[in-house]
């Protein structure tokens, strides 16, 4: 069953974002560091299903476990999430002139209690949503004073970044604890737009719990709409690979590349329902004080229920240079459509070329012939001059080769990206054989499906059509 979901309208086009005639919102921000707004959200608020599903882990020693649903045990946290909820309702209430949560919030309820009864095998009517809770630590609930205290009234010294739609603010605690504080910007999007964006986002980052994804510590609803995150001391992937005059060594990046790995095999397979994160870039990669991948910025995040294969939506939204054919083609979500994002983003890795460049080159159409022919010296990144590890680079390029094969179909799954690039299988399984002179990937690919060029044509048309 495939699910059309059709979002609002609204685009924004702020630079350098444009609506393309073909519907597609896109981000150039690899072109420079621009703000890289969004215009819709796809995710209903409480239908999202984000209230019912939990992934957690011990960030310590992490070992993925399923979430528990707990009929009947109206616990803090069940109490905790419906107070997050109610306050929002409330808020918007007074603050925003367009309250149309309420009843989507009904509605969604709604929504939820069909899909559980679904997933039930039950009538709609027995499944009591509000009974359903899980079992998690708490955040707290921070007062807008608070976090004026923490950041300097939010004073310019401490911003940490700036996306499309937030700016990040370093702050630090009472209790001495440094913190990033993701403060919602009022920009042309509707108030509830942006409160059901909020929603998704916290719904989302709420319930996941892993070393390789940004950790929550708190929200507040208060004179704004704010997330309180770990902070993250090396900032993100972009300031580290692209904004630093120092080059990043061989082992930090393949260290990076395994766990942002690792945080999306988690994401999209040990999750209960699968979430696909849509915007996968260096720029939502942030990093720990031991360069440890953390997956940031839940936006567009979507949830996908175990029987449905993927998600259709319109209009499609991402960054442009990392989004798949057939996302930006026809719309199509799942977890290959992340696949290919991240095999981007290893390219970056590999190369230290953006995903798009200051002439517009797409890094996928510069690589390609490159990997197809092997040619490690040309495509590794100068800088690292012979300072890598052969074997780990040839693994990382031939796993880069498969994330970006045009067809989905084609993509491995995040498991089996993890196990290439850990080596946990060895190489046999996918060695290179040579035809013509040619390197070719033969794990399971099909050798004239990968040397297609449709990809190439579908890339330049949309190119096209979004530069227009
Ligand atoms: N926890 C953190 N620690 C340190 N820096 C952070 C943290 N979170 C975000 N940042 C910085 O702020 C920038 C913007 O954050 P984020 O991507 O969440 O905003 P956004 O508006 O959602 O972006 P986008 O344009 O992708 O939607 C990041 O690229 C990063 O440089």
């Amino acid at each position: 069953m495939a699910v059309e979901e059709t979002g609002r309208e609204t685009v924004e086009e702020i630079n350098p974002e444009k609506e393309s005639k073909s519907g597609v919102v896109m981000r150039s921000e690899s072109l420079n560091d621009q703000p890289s707004p969004r215009g819709v959200l796809e995710i209903p608020v409480l239908g999202s299903d984000s209230d019912a599903s939990s992934c957690s882990s011990n960030s310590s020693s992490y070992s993925p476990k399923k979430p528990v649903f707990q009929k009947g045990n109206r616990d803090s946290y069940g109490l905790q999430w419906k107070n997050i909820i109610e306050n929002i309702k409330k808020k918007s209430a007074r603050s925003f002139s367009i309250i149309p949560l309420l009843s989507s919030y009904e509605i969604s309820r709604k929504n939820l209690r069909r899909k559980l009864a679904k997933l039930h095998g039950s009538e709609e009517e027995d499944v009591d949503i509000d009974c359903i809770t899980v079992s998690k630590p708490s955040w707290k609930n921070f007062s807008y004073s608070e976090l004026a205290a923490a950041t300097e009234n939010f004073s310019p010294e401490n911003l940490l970044g700036k996306g499309g739609h937030a700016e990040v603010y370093k702050g630090r605690l009472s209790d001495g604890q440094i913190v990033a504080v993701k403060k919602l910007m009022r920009n042309k999007k509707e108030e509830e737009d942006r409160a059901s964006d909020f929603l998704s986002e916290l719904g989302i980052i709420a319930h996941i719990n892993h070393p390789n994804a940004a950790h929550l510590i708190g929200f507040s609803i208060d004179g704004g709409l704010h997330l309180v995150l770990q902070f993250s001391p090396h900032g993100s992937l972009t300031s580290v690979l692209f904004g630093s005059p120092e080059c990043l060594d061989w082992k930090t990046r393949f260290k990076v590349a395994i766990g942002i790995a690792e945080g999306l095999k988690y994401l999209h397979h040990d999750c209960h329902r699968r979430i696909i994160h849509r915007d996968i870039k260096a720029s939502n990669i942030l990093l720990t004080q031991d360069y440890e991948a953390q997956i940031s910025d839940f936006g567009l995040a979507k949830w996908l229920p175990e029987n449905w294969p993927h998600h259709v939506v319109h209009p499609i939204e991402g960054t442009f240079g990392y989004l798949a054919p057939e996302y930006f083609m026809h719309g199509i979500v799942d977890e290959k459509t992340d696949v290919f994002s991240f095999g981007v983003l290893l390219l970056e890795i590999l190369t230290g070329r953006r995903a798009v460049d200051s002439s517009r080159q797409s890094l996928v159409i510069w690589a390609k012939p490159l990997l197809e022919s092997n040619s490690v010296k040309e495509l590794v990144d100068p800088r690292l001059e012979d300072n890598y590890d052969p074997t780990a680079m040839k693994r990382a390029m031939l796993t880069a080769s498969m994330c970006i094969n045009h067809l989905a179909s084609m993509r491995p799954s995040m498991i089996r990206v993890t196990e290439l690039l850990k080596n946990e299988d060895g190489l046999a399984e996918f060695q290179q054989k040579t035809f013509g002179g040619k390197a070719v990937i033969v794990d399971g690919c099909d050798l004239q499906d990968y040397t297609r060029t449709s990809y190439l044509n579908d890339l330049n048309r949309h190119m096209q059509l979004v530069m227009e």
